[in-house]
């Protein structure tokens, strides 16, 4: 794949722009092989990749320029924005809301907060494709002065993006570099966007944490609910499960599942799939997950899905001496991975697969399947 804004220097965030896909993958397999080193029982299963182009689900524009001509992309190393509308890891159907965000920001007069001189309002704009077309759109704003033209203005928006199905503010007071803060405020009576993955409605709130390539994540799950198939377990743990992607695949007839999450939002989000899909067996929870592992009889499986940190030594540990016989370790950074196995000499992984979610940058997915030995 070829980017006009990477050819140009004005955005260098795809670090692998220009590689052949094939090779990429064939790279990150061997990054992810040397971090878990040499292993006689560990079979690699073929790596699963997706489209290499257009496959974010979610688009996080970070808003600069002025009132009449706001950009939509990045800052550059001075506070100034950097334009990437045209930016090549958005569908089209998505690429397509931007002109019209671009054009709401200069009717409901949202002045792009200038980061160097700390003045101004709009900070980002975040919006989301369902696999269905619909989207979330968020405003991370410094304050709630504009929310009034925002509401005032929201029937164009609403008239004009049909698709759109949940909108919201989201306020972020602190000059931090992050993207969003604590407090949200929903402009629409619909509260959440329906995700479809492999025919299971997923539900996703605006302070949600949901898997970026939603093809890929497809694919991800249902690779996990099969290997759990496989092991037939009664009782299963869905650790750090977000909108319960993971929980609600691997649901059966006979089987206890329960998710863990400190999203309250996330975890309404599961707890209202799995109403829908009238699962008695499948319960969700908010809470810390080594806090709640602490505090409860171990399961059969316990399926783990952690942020970048990994699970940690406590969790770790806890697995490491408990009657857990199997886990399925879903991660997004084989080094934290590689720590944690460590900690975990009993639990050892037989079967490994990396997942390309994030074509032309460095990172991937690892689901592995460890077996007490
Ligand atoms: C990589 S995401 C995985 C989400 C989910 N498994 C999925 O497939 O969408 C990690 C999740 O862990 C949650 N999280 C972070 N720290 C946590 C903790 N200490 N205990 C439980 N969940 C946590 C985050 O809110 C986030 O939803």
């Amino acid at each position: 794949m070829r980017c006009a804004y990477f050819d140009a220097g004005v955005c260098r965030s795809c670090t692998w722009m220009g590689r052949p896909h094939g090779e990429q993958v064939a790279d990150k397999e061997r990054h992810c092989a040397t971090l878990l080193g040499e292993r006689a029982d560990l079979v690699w299963l073929p790596p699963v990749t997706g489209r290499e182009s257009g496959y974010r689900n979610k688009a996080k524009m970070v808003v600069g320029g002025t009132v009449e001509h706001p950009t939509l992309g990045i800052l550059d190393g001075t506070g100034q924005g950097v334009d990437l509308q045209g930016c090549g890891l958005y569908p089209g159907s998505l690429a397509a809301t931007f002109p019209v965000l671009a054009a709401f920001v200069t009717r409901a007069r949202l002045t792009p907060y200038d980061v160097p001189a700390r003045t101004g309002e709009l900070k980002n704009l975040l919006v989301t494709q369902s696999p269905d077309g619909e989207v979330m759109l968020r405003f991370v704003l410094r304050s709630q002065e504009p929310v009034a033209r925002i509401r005032k203005h929201l029937p164009w928006l609403l008239e004009t993006l049909p698709q759109l199905r949940v909108v919201s503010v989201n306020l972020l007071p602190d000059h931090k570099a992050v993207l969003e803060g604590d407090r949200e405020i929903l402009l629409t009576d619909t509260q959440t966007l329906r995700m479809r993955v492999n025919g299971i409605d997923l539900h996703l709130r605006p302070q949600s944490f949901f898997q970026t390539n939603t093809e890929v994540a497809a694919a991800l799950y249902r690779h996990a609910a099969s290997w759990v198939e496989e092991l037939a377990p009664r009782t299963v743990w869905d650790l750090y499960c977000g909108v319960g992607g993971f929980a609600l695949h691997v649901a059966a007839p006979g089987r206890d599942v329960v998710g863990i999450e400190t999203s309250v939002e996330a975890i309404a989000s599961a707890t209202l799939s799995a109403a829908d899909l009238g699962l008695s067996g499948v319960r969700f929870a908010a809470g810390d997950a080594t806090e709640f592992a602490l505090g409860a009889v171990a399961p059969d499986l316990v399926i783990v899905n952690p942020p970048r940190r990994g699970i940690g030594d406590v969790l770790s540990r806890w697995l490491e001496a408990s009657d857990v016989r199997h886990v399925v370790y879903s991660s997004c950074n084989a080094s934290s991975l590689a720590r944690d196995l460590a900690a975990m000499p009993s639990l050892r992984p037989v079967r490994a697969q990396v997942l390309d979610m994030f074509p032309q940058t460095t990172h991937y997915e690892v689901l592995t399947l460890l077996e007490r030995a």
